[in-house]
């Protein structure tokens, strides 16, 4: 699939981003990580390689870490079982979730606290009380940052929305939950003390030179619509969807009653907006993004190991 999704996007307008305010995330974003003793990397489920920032690794350095394939009720159990065992040989600590539903988030929760144990082992040799564990959560816009922390804290503490670049700024919202409920809900307070996350912006790389890459990242909506043509996205979501095993031409044929040319997705769009959308190319690349983000196609990923 990705050779072809090379082929596909050499001849189309690349998907891009404005750096804008990119640079001042990533500055405070590298400033706050020195304060905190474990990061929470949350990636989207079905494309757990192309919501991988480039210099991540770099700005974590030998930091503990645990890996999110968050949206998982997006995959299927093979894609889920395919990306457990590749992490595991690799030896990386994995964690599937579901930020609107909170499965995951206990297993999350405990690991984080027990990575970083050791600072109250330090604090305690040194004659310190022990302090929460500092957790940051960061990752690509709209992977389910928020959600997640919500779910972490049982409250929506944190603004979740469908669109990425809902979250503009660091926040720590632990000790907001402190100072608001510290005298109404003492046994809130005192089961989750030992923990304080840190919620950031999505955050993107300035440039992609991997156009599959940012195609995969429009499609599954971790990218703004105002980076790409949403005709070019969708009419290559339609040649994938028909190269697929698990959904094939038929499933394209049966959902718009159009006859499946899946080597032309461009065409089918076009087709498409004339049966339903009085010839509106944009409304009908729009239905079959919408139709893939709804699950109407079945819940598939976008990428398996390599
Ligand atoms: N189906 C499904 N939807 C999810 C899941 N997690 C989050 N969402 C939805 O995805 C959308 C984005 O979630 P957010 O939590 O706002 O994502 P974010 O990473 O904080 O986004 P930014 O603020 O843009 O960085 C929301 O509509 C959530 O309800 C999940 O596990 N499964």
């Amino acid at each position: 699939m990705d050779a072809d999704l090379y082929y596909w996007t050499r001849a189309l307008r690349p998907v891009q981003w404005y750096p804008g305010h990119i640079a001042k995330t990533e500055k405070e974003l590298k400033e706050q990580l020195k304060l905190i003793d474990v990061v929470i990397e949350v990636r989207d489920a079905r494309i757990p390689l192309s919501t991988t920032h480039p210099q991540m690794d770099l700005w974590l350095g030998n930091r503990k870490r645990i890996l999110v394939l968050n949206r998982e009720d997006m995959i299927s159990t093979a894609d889920r079982n395919a990306w457990a065992m590749h992490f595991s040989r690799q030896g990386t600590k994995v964690v599937f979730s579901n930020g609107q539903l909170g499965m995951g988030t206990m297993k999350l929760s405990r690991l984080a606290k027990s990575l970083a144990a050791g600072v109250n082992v330090k604090r305690r040799a040194k004659g310190l009380l022990p302090r929460p564990v500092r957790a940051g959560i960061v990752g690509y816009p709209n992977v389910g940052k928020s959600s997640l922390i919500n779910r972490l804290l049982k409250r929506r503490m944190c603004p979740a929305a469908p669109r990425p670049g809902v979250t503009r700024e660091l926040k720590y919202v632990f000790f907001w939950f402190l100072f608001l409920n510290c005298d109404i809900d003492v046994k809130l307070t005192r089961k989750r003390k030992d923990l304080e996350l840190l919620d950031s912006p999505g955050i993107l790389p300035m440039r992609i030179s991997d156009q599959a890459a940012a195609i995969k990242l429009a499609i599954c909506d971790d990218i703004g619509e105002r980076s790409y043509d949403v005709a070019d996205v969708a009419a290559i979501l339609v040649q994938m969807l028909a190269k697929l095993p698990t959904v094939g031409m038929k499933a394209l044929q049966n959902r718009y009653k159009i006859d499946v040319d899946g080597q032309c997705g461009k065409m089918f769009i076009e087709k498409l907006a004339l049966r339903l959308f009085n010839g509106d190319v944009h409304q009908a690349a729009f239905r079959v993004l919408s139709d893939f983000r709804k699950g109407k196609f079945g819940w598939v990923a976008l990428e398996r190991p390599r």
